[in-house]
C-alpha cells in the first residue's frame, strides 16, 4: 500500500472531520433552529451555533477548540499491515495538531506535561478490525472532554433521582436514558446526541454505547423494541425544557440511538455516551493499493450551509427581540457595576481578559497571580492558538470550556484577588453562586463550542504566563471587542442554572410511571 497517500487520506479525515459538520448533524441543528422561537435564548444560541458552524467552514477551522480524544475505528482487508496503517494515522494526527487543525490534547495523567502533538499514551485511539470486503472504512470521531464527562453508567436495579426504582428491563431502561439527559443539563453543550450501550460489562458497555454513535441521526433502529424506545426517548426529553446549553427551551436532545448486547446474569450495565452538539464525526472508503479516498460516509442528502451574514443578522436581531438590556463592560470592573447586573442582562466587554481553567484554578489557590486580577475577567477556556514567524500568537479557535470543574476553587479565588467576572459555559454551583452574592461577582454564559465566532471577537494577544501548563491550560492576555455573554448568575443570589435544573427535575418526575410494560 502507498503509505504516503494514505496518511494524506488520513490528514483529509481529520482536518474534514475537524472543521465540517456533517450532513446529517446539520440537519438536526436547522430543525431544533425552525422549533425555538425567535427572540428566546435558545434561538439565540442556536444562531450563534449555526454562525459558528458556517465560519469552521469557510475557515477550514477547528468548530470547537476542543478537539477531543481522537477515536479511529477502521476495517481492513485481510492482508493489510495494521502496525503501518497506525503509524501514518500517528503522523497525520501530529501533521493536523501543527496546522492547528486540532488542539494539543494529549496530557500525562501524572505530570500534567502536554506533549504538544496528541500523540502520547493511549491517544488517539485506534481500534481495528478484520472484515472480507477488499476496501479499508476508516472513521473518526473527535468528542470533546465536556460531553465526555456527562457520560453515565448505570446499573440496574438502581433509584433514580425523580424517576423512582429502575429494574432489569426494558422500562428501567428507559428511565436511565430519561435521567441520563436531565443529568447532563446545558454541560456537554445541549442539544446533544446519544448513544446508549444495553449490557456488556462496565468497558464493553461504553463501547457498544459510543459505537452507537456512528450511525446516522436519520437511520432507525432495524430493532422494534430498540426503535420504540429510541422515539420514546427523542420525543419526551425534549419535553424537559433544559434547553440549548441548559437555557431552557424546546430542544435538549437531537439524536437517540441504542445497542444491545448480552451480559452476564449478574451484570445488567446501561451505558450512555452523550455528545455535544458539535457532533464531529466523519468517514472514508480507502483504496488498500493506493491509500486514495474511494468514497466519503455521512454523505447522504443535502448539504445544509447557514449564510453567515444572515446567521449574523439573526444573532442581532434576536438579541434585539430578547428584551434583554446590553450592557457595555470594559475591565477593570468595579463592584458596582456588577451589583447592577441581574440575570438575563446581555453583557458585551471589550478590552482585557485573561483566560483561566483547570491548572490555573488549583495554581492561584495556593500562589500568587502572575498580574493584577483586581476587576479584571476570567475566561474558561482553553484555546487553540498558532505562532508566527515573528513569534506572535494568533487565536484560532476559543470557545468556553465547562465552569463546573472549578466550583471549588472558584468563590475563593474570586474572592482573593478581586476578580469581578468569570466567564464560561454550563453554570456553577451553590458555593460561587454564595461567593458571587457575598463578593460582588457574575457568571456569564457563553455558547459553548462556537469557538470560531469567540475566536473573531479577540483582536490580540498581548501576553501569556504558566506555558508551562501546556497551551490549552496557560494563562492568556487576551483582547477583545464585543465579546458576548448572558448573565446567568447574579450577586442577588440568582442562577438560572439552579432554576432549570429545578423544573427539569419535575418533568422528570412525570416520566415515572410505566411505559414499556
Ligand atoms: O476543553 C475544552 O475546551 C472544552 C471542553 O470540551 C468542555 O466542554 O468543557
Ligand atoms: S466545549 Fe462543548 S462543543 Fe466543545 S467539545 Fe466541549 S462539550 Fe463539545
Amino acid at each position: 500500500m502507498n503509505l504516503e497517500k494514505f496518511q494524506e487520506s488520513m490528514y483529509q479525515l481529520i482536518v474534514e472531520t475537524s472543521t465540517n459538520l456533517p450532513k446529517d448533524v446539520r440537519r438536526a441543528i436547522k430543525s431544533a433552529k425552525e422549533r425555538e422561537s425567535a427572540g428566546t435564548r435558545a434561538a439565540m444560541s442556536l444562531d450563534t451555533i449555526t454562525n459558528n458552524i458556517q465560519m469552521a467552514d469557510d475557515n477550514v477551522s477547528p468548530i470547537c477548540q476542543d478537539t477531543g480524544l481522537p477515536t479511529f475505528k477502521i476495517k481492513t482487508p485481510v492482508n493489510v499491515n495494521q502496525i503501518k496503517i497506525k503509524e501514518a494515522i500517528y503522523n497525520a494526527i501530529a501533521q493536523a495538531t501543527a496546522d492547528t487543525k486540532l488542539r494539543p490534547n494529549s496530557v500525562d495523567s501524572l505530570t500534567g506535561k502536554n506533549s504538544g502533538d496528541n500523540l502520547g499514551a493511549g491517544t488517539p485511539v485506534v481500534k481495528f478490525e478484520q472484515w472480507e470486503n477488499d476496501y479499508i472504512d476508516a472513521r473518526l470521531i473527535l468528542k470533546g472532554g465536556g460531553c465526555e464527562n456527562k457520560n453515565i453508567q448505570y446499573s440496574l436495579p438502581c433509584e433514580l433521582e425523580g424517576l423512582g426504582r429502575a429494574g432489569r428491563d426494558l422500562d428501567g431502561i428507559r428511565k436511565c436514558i430519561m435521567h441520563s439527559v436531565y443529568q447532563a443539563q446545558g454541560q456537554g453543550c445541549s442539544a446533544g446526541f446519544i448513544g446508549v450501550g444495553i449490557g456488556g460489562d462496565r468497558s464493553s458497555g461504553y463501547d457498544l454505547a459510543k459505537e452507537q454513535l456512528f450511525r446516522t441521526v436519520e437511520d432507525v433502529n432495524p430493532n422494534d423494541d430498540l426503535r420504540k424506545l429510541e422515539e420514546y426517548v427523542m420525543e419526551h426529553a425534549n419535553e424537559l425544557g433544559i434547553g440549548t446549553m441548559g437555557f431552557g427551551g424546546e430542544t435538549t436532545l437531537l439524536g437517540c440511538k441504542v445497542g444491545v448486547m448480552n451480559r452476564i446474569p449478574a451484570s445488567f450495565f446501561v451505558s450512555v455516551a452523550y455528545n455535544c452538539w458539535a457532533y464531529r464525526r466523519m468517514g472514508v472508503k480507502i483504496n488498500p493499493e493506493t491509500g486514495d479516498i474511494q468514497e466519503w460516509l455521512y454523505q447522504d442528502g443535502e448539504k445544509i450551509t447557514f449564510d453567515e451574514k444572515q446567521a449574523q443578522e439573526e444573532v442581532a436581531a434576536s438579541s434585539a427581540e430578547t428584551e434583554s438590556r446590553v450592557v457595555t463592560l470594559t475591565a477593570p470592573i468595579t463592584e458596582e457595576q456588577i451589583r447592577d447586573l441581574k440575570v438575563g442582562d446581555v453583557v458585551q466587554i471589550t478590552g482585557r481578559m485573561y483566560t483561566g481553567r483547570d491548572a490555573i484554578h488549583k495554581y492561584l489557590t495556593d500562589h500568587d497571580a502572575p498580574v493584577d486580577l483586581n476587576g479584571q475577567v476570567i475566561y474558561h477556556c482553553g484555546p487553540v492558538m498558532a505562532k508566527d514567524e515573528e513569534g506572535n500568537w494568533t487565536v484560532k479557535a476559543a470557545g468556553p470550556t465547562t465552569s463546573i470543574r472549578e466550583e471549588p476553587y472558584q468563590g475563593d479565588i474570586m474572592k482573593k484577588f478581586g476578580i469581578r467576572a468569570v466567564i464560561g459555559k454550563g453554570g456553577m454551583g451553590p458555593k460561587t453562586l454564595a461567593a458571587l452574592q457575598e463578593h460582588g461577582g457574575v457568571y456569564l454564559n457563553a455558547i459553548g463550542g462556537a469557538a470560531q465566532y469567540y475566536a473573531d471577537r479577540i483582536k490580540g494577544v498581548d501576553g501569556v504566563d504558566l506555558m508551562e501548563f501546556g497551551i490549552p491550560e496557560a494563562m492568556w492576555h487576551l483582547q477583545v471587542e464585543g465579546f458576548t455573554a448572558v448573565v446567568t448568575m447574579d450577586s442577588h443570589g440568582n442562577s438560572l442554572h439552579r432554576d432549570v435544573d429545578k423544573s427539569s427535575l419535575e418533568k422528570l418526575a412525570q416520566f415515572k410511571e410505566p411505559v414499556f410494560k
